[in-house]
């Protein structure tokens, strides 16, 4: 079988949070971009966070002005997904939601050209389900990146049932373009990283709950004893609680086993709206600098 035609033309569905940071490497990778979004407001937001991103990294001496412009000058924003029809792959980011996912993949596929793969950074979603859906499960794949995109080395690929080889190969190759590893997981809910993280997060929830320990001991615990970067409840605090939850809810559903089962004082912090940094409160109390532990 002949190797695929190397990705060139990239598109972009969403320019939020991730799609924001893909484009942003992408672009800097020499890759063509299409960012596709709903209105024109928020396109131009994107950008603007991009020409500030890039315009910090020429600051840093990480790359020269040369380079920051001929990305942003690689990068096509549209509100239609016409624009998508010369692209290699269109990327997908858009809310995680499946009805969200499902009903925009119904409306770019007629654009897409026939060789052209359909990927989505879903941090939970099933590939499989999700390529069903999209009517080329063969050219559908999992790429999930992690935020913020830049700074992130990693990119997990996901195979789903009938994604082909020659799909993942495109998609490695795409993501060491863009100075990325890969790890390749098989299509179960968290897939590796969130499988192995968030229920971590959860049982260092449970510790303070059974009151094994105070926010302190647990986070310096986990800093000093297994050196992690940052502890688990000051990182429950910077993911959010509520996607803590959700992520714990999702494989607890997925995978049905108790072991799974969110923590009771996850819930109730949750449903205080003391979500974490983005609420001024979870864990911490972020209105004082440094941050001050809640219990
Ligand atoms: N934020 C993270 O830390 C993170 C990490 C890994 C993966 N993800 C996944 O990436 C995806 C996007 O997350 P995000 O944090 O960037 O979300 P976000 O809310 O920041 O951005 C989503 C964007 O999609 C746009 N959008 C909504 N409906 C659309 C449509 N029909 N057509 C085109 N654009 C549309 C929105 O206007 C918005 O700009 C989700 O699947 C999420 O689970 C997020």
């Amino acid at each position: 079988m002949s190797s695929p035609t190397p990705i060139q033309r990239v598109g972009i569905l969403g320019a939020g949070a991730m799609g924001n940071g893909i484009a942003h490497v992408a672009a800097l990778a020499g890759l063509d971009i299409v960012l596709v979004d709903t209105a024109r407001p928020v396109l131009d937001k994107s950008l603007a966070t991009m020409a500030k991103n890039l315009a910090r990294q020429v600051e840093k001496s990480t790359i020269d002005a040369a380079a920051r412009d001929a990305a942003l000058a690689r990068i096509t924003p549209s509100t239609t997904h016409d624009a998508f029809a010369t692209c290699d792959i269109v990327i997908e980011a858009v809310p995680e939601r499946e009805d969200i996912k499902r009903a925009v993949y119904a409306q770019i596929l007629p654009h897409l050209a026939p060789h052209a793969i359909l990927a989505s950074n879903t941090s939970s979603i099933s590939i499989t389900t999700l390529g069903t859906a999209s009517t080329i499960p063969d050219r559908f794949v999992g790429m999930h990146f992690f935020n913020p995109v830049p700074m992130m080395k990693l990119v997990e690929i996901i195979s789903g049932l009938a994604t082909s080889r020659p799909t993942l190969d495109a998609v490695e190759a795409l993501a060491a373009r863009m100075g990325k590893t890969t790890i390749l997981a098989a299509d179960f809910s968290g897939f590796i990283v969130n499988r192995i993280l968030v229920p971590m997060i959860n049982e260092a929830i449970f510790a303070l709950h059974e009151g094994i320990g105070t926010i302190t001991s647990i986070d310096q615990g986990m800093k000093l004893g297994a050196a992690h970067p940052m502890g688990p409840l000051t990182l429950a605090d910077f993911v959010g609680l509520d996607i803590v939850l959700d992520v714990m809810r999702v494989l607890h559903h997925g995978l049905g086993d108790d072991k799974y089962r969110p923590c009771p004082l996850l819930i109730n912090y949750v449903a205080a709206g003391w979500l974490g940094r983005k609420t001024g409160r979870g864990f911490y109390d972020y209105s004082s600098n440094p941050p001050v532990p809640t219990r």
